[in-house]
């Protein structure tokens, strides 16, 4: 039987390829895009100068970012074939699978035809995502058939605009800023390492992301922000929090927005986004929902010494502007859609198509018995 052991499943500290995008945990550089660190991201860039830095590989300059940003609020209308498509989806499918299929239908009605049209493909469904679930969402929840064509300057300011028919305040389109700055590129996570794999076989760009949206999904990568807020907006105090985690541990259960493939001892985009949530707690005067929180992180590491992932505190955060909570991760989806892009760009840079081996572990020989002599 092949030698299959328990720390290389999952492919575990095995380098899959090379990029230029990102560090990941590396010593002494926690989380570095094109070698920025991004608690100087997160403090001094807008979500659009690094979505330019991802995607066409350096800082604009200032006439380069109000060009881009010009050029991004130029996209945001959708398709009326995309707008009746999104009409038929339910109100209560999950917004991640609104996400994929607008994706898909985006490629159905401007499919890219070469390469070449990468940077234009990938400005567009930057700029059309939030457009998208927007779209949906409020067709959907209010009867309504919103204009998705906004003014507003950042992506972040275009959400929340879209999602409540009012120009976001600064305070929220400062933490929607922030929060997709966190989430925009993570190396080769499974998401992103899912857009490299179906790029490395040449195929366009829409599959790639439809792809990736359906692998960031997931519980145990995006979808951990969502499972976060539907755990912790079940306890009403601190105390009671920490009763219901020591129970979870002890029955074994995952606890969701805690722990990390590649970091050890803390994820550097969580201090970032709790800070901000703090803010926002003492914005809406919260009492409860943030110091359960901190119990849960504080409860987490005395126990296990696992520490919060960017998922956790984006929980609240989100809450406390009040985002719907099944719209969290589609947020992630309208900003990592950067890094999946740029990947891709990356990928079909130097190719090979990508197709590891697998340890057999079935039966060495077969023998074949007639459909009538089965039992
Ligand atoms: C933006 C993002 O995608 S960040 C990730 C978001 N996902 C989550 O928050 C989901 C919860 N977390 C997890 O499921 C995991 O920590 C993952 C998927 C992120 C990483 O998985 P792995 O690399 O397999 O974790 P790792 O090898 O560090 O696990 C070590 C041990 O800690 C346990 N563990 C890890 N995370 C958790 C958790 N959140 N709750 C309880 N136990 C945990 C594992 O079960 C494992 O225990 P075992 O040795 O007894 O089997
Ligand atoms: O890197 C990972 O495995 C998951 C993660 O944090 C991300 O994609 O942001």
């Amino acid at each position: 039987m092949a030698d299959n052991p328990v720390s290389s499943t999952g492919l575990r500290g095995q380098s899959a390829g090379s990029t230029a995008l990102c560090t990941v945990g590396k010593s002494g550089a926690g989380l570095t895009y094109r070698g920025y660190d991004i608690k100087e991201l997160a403090d001094k860039a807008r979500f659009e100068e690094v979505a330019y830095l991802l995607l066409k590989g350096k800082l604009p300059n200032r006439a380069e970012l109000d060009d881009y940003v010009t050029r991004l609020k130029g996209l945001r209308g959708l398709p009326p074939a995309l707008k009746t498509v999104l009409e038929q989806i339910p109100a209560d499918a999950h917004p991640m699978d609104v996400m994929r299929t607008g994706a898909s239908m985006l490629g159905n009605l401007e499919t890219e035809q070469s390469f070449e049209e990468q940077q234009d493909v990938s400005d567009r469904l930057l700029a059309a995502l939030p457009s998208i679930i927007c779209y949906w969402y409020r067709y959907t929840h209010d009867g309504v058939r919103i204009d998705t064509e906004t003014d507003d300057d950042s992506v972040g300011g275009h959400f929340l605009h879209l999602l409540r028919d009012a120009p976001a305040s600064e305070l929220h389109a400062r933490v929607m800023n922030v929060s997709l700055i966190l989430y925009a590129e993570h190396e080769f996570n499974a998401s992103t390492f899912t857009a490299r794999v179906c790029a490395s076989t040449l195929s366009d760009m829409h599959s790639c992301v439809t792809g990736a949206i359906g692998s960031l999904r997931g519980p145990l990568h995006g979808g951990a922000n969502e499972a976060a807020m539907a755990m912790i907006e079940n306890w009403q105090s601190p105390e009671e929090a920490e009763r219901e985690i020591l129970g979870m541990l002890e029955r074994k259960e995952k606890i969701m927005g805690f722990g990390h493939a590649i970091y050890r001892e803390s994820d550097p985009r969580n201090a970032i986004i709790k800070q901000w949530s703090k803010r926002l707690a003492e914005d809406v005067g919260d009492s409860v929902l943030y110091p359960v929180s901190e119990r849960v992180e504080a409860v987490m590491w005395r126990e296990k010494k696992l520490f919060s992932n960017a998922d956790f505190f984006h929980a609240g955060a989100y809450h406390f502007m009040d985002i719907p909570t099944k719209l969290f991760t589609p947020i992630f989806v309208c900003s990592r859609v950067t890094g999946w892009c740029a990947h891709v760009f990356e990928q079909r840079e130097n190719n090979r198509i990508i197709r590891p081996s697998a340890d057999y572990v079935g039966p060495e020989h077969s023998e074949w018995v007639p459909l009538e002599q089965r039992a």
